[in-house]
């Protein structure tokens, strides 16, 4: 990276060349979409920096497959919106043999050979892998010879997964790439993406499997109802969900205490088996003051973060009740509440 630097008094600082910083793998400006009456995406702004690897989550009908579409140029944006990829147009980004995708939706070609097929998309690549490459890279080696119609479910995502890495693509787009996949076959897939990622390819995935985001991705989108939700690392979005789980043992604990427990600041939750009291608190630090306040003596406590399914499950949920207050209010509630957030 080229760097500026001050020059001191009567020094000539040696010819700096400006270089254009590189436009991002993925941008999308206030890109909404609609069905009919249908507002599957709403104003979705947000810009991926080559080589990123960033998971797409959402409950059902969130919106993940219409941004994924979007972005491939299957659909188009409403108007005043824009999807750009590699500061061009999506389609040319395709035509160019830059992207290369991995969706839930459509059959692969009957009666061909596994390997006939890869070779196939080899062919039709404008920046080719080998073919023996891309079909050990996706595990499939030792099915080349089988016809594509005669494989399981899992077997054709690992040929689904050879068809979208058939050549040096700089962006790789997966829909729930691990469906139909067994333990085994979802780690070696994670480690030839890894790999992909390695080499500076920027992949972007929706899943439904949190663990994947957790454990594979720098960077998190949670979309609901069409609205992007949360943005960061997984870590961010767990210390974004806010909530914390407080455990402890109490030696005399009754069902009373437990009703006292419930009543401390910031706890949502508050359940009891045996000895042990597990709450859930928006504000830990408050509840953990009040639980000593209140002259109790609670032993081995300890206060844990969320995991993200949990951190999701809670950011979806907070959505749900401010999407149901502001039905409830009205518009002007909802705007007041943004305006003071
Ligand atoms: N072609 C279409 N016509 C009408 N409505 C559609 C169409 N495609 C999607 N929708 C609607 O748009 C919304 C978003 O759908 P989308 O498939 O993008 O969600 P998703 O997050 O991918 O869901 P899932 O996790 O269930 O695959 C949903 O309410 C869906 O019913």
């Amino acid at each position: 990276m080229l760097c500026r630097r001050t020059a001191r008094r009567g020094e000539a600082l040696p010819m700096t060349r400006t270089t254009t910083p590189a436009p991002p793998a993925v941008e999308f400006a206030d890109a909404s979409k609609t069905y009919g009456e249908v507002r599957a995406l709403t104003g979705l702004t947000v810009s991926i920096g080559p080589g990123e690897t960033v998971a797409l989550l959402g409950p059902n009908g969130a919106g993940k497959s219409t941004t994924l579409d979007l972005l491939l140029g299957l659909r188009n944006p409403d108007p005043g919106g824009s999807v750009r990829l590699f500061g061009g147009t999506p389609r040319k980004a395709v035509t160019d043999g830059r992207v290369g995708a991995m969706l839930q939706s459509g059959g692969l070609m009957e009666g061909v050979k596994v390997h006939e097929l890869v070779a196939l998309a080899c062919d039709l690549h404008p920046r080719a892998h080998d073919v023996d490459r891309v079909l050990a890279g996706a595990g499939i080696s030792d099915i080349a010879d089988r016809l594509v119609d005669k494989l399981s479910g899992g077997q054709e995502q690992r040929v689904r997964f050879a068809l979208a890495t058939a050549g040096a693509n700089d962006l790789i787009v997966l829909d729930e790439p691990t469906t139909g996949m067994d333990v085994s076959s979802r780690q070696a897939f994670w480690a030839s993406m890894r790999a992909e990622a390695a080499r500076g390819r920027t992949v972007l995935f929706a899943t439904h499997y949190l663990e994947e985001a957790d454990e594979v991705a720098d960077r998190v989108l949670v979309l609901h109802r069409g609205r992007l939700l949360a943005d960061g690392s997984a870590a961010e979005i767990k210390a974004r969900a806010g909530v914390r789980r407080i455990s402890f043992a109490l030696p005399d604990l009754t069902s009373a205490t437990v009703g006292t427990l419930r009543g401390l600041p910031g706890v949502t939750e508050a359940t009891a088996s045996g000895t042990t009291v597990r709450l859930r608190s928006a504000d830990a630090d408050a509840t953990v003051h009040a639980l000593y306040g209140l002259g109790l003596y609670p032993r081995g406590l300890e206060v844990t973060g969320l995991g993200l399914e949990q951190a999701f499950l809670t950011l979806t949920q907070q959505a749900e009740t401010r999407d149901a207050e502001d039905a409830r209010d009205g518009k002007d509630a909802r705007e007041a509440r943004e305006a003071a957030a």
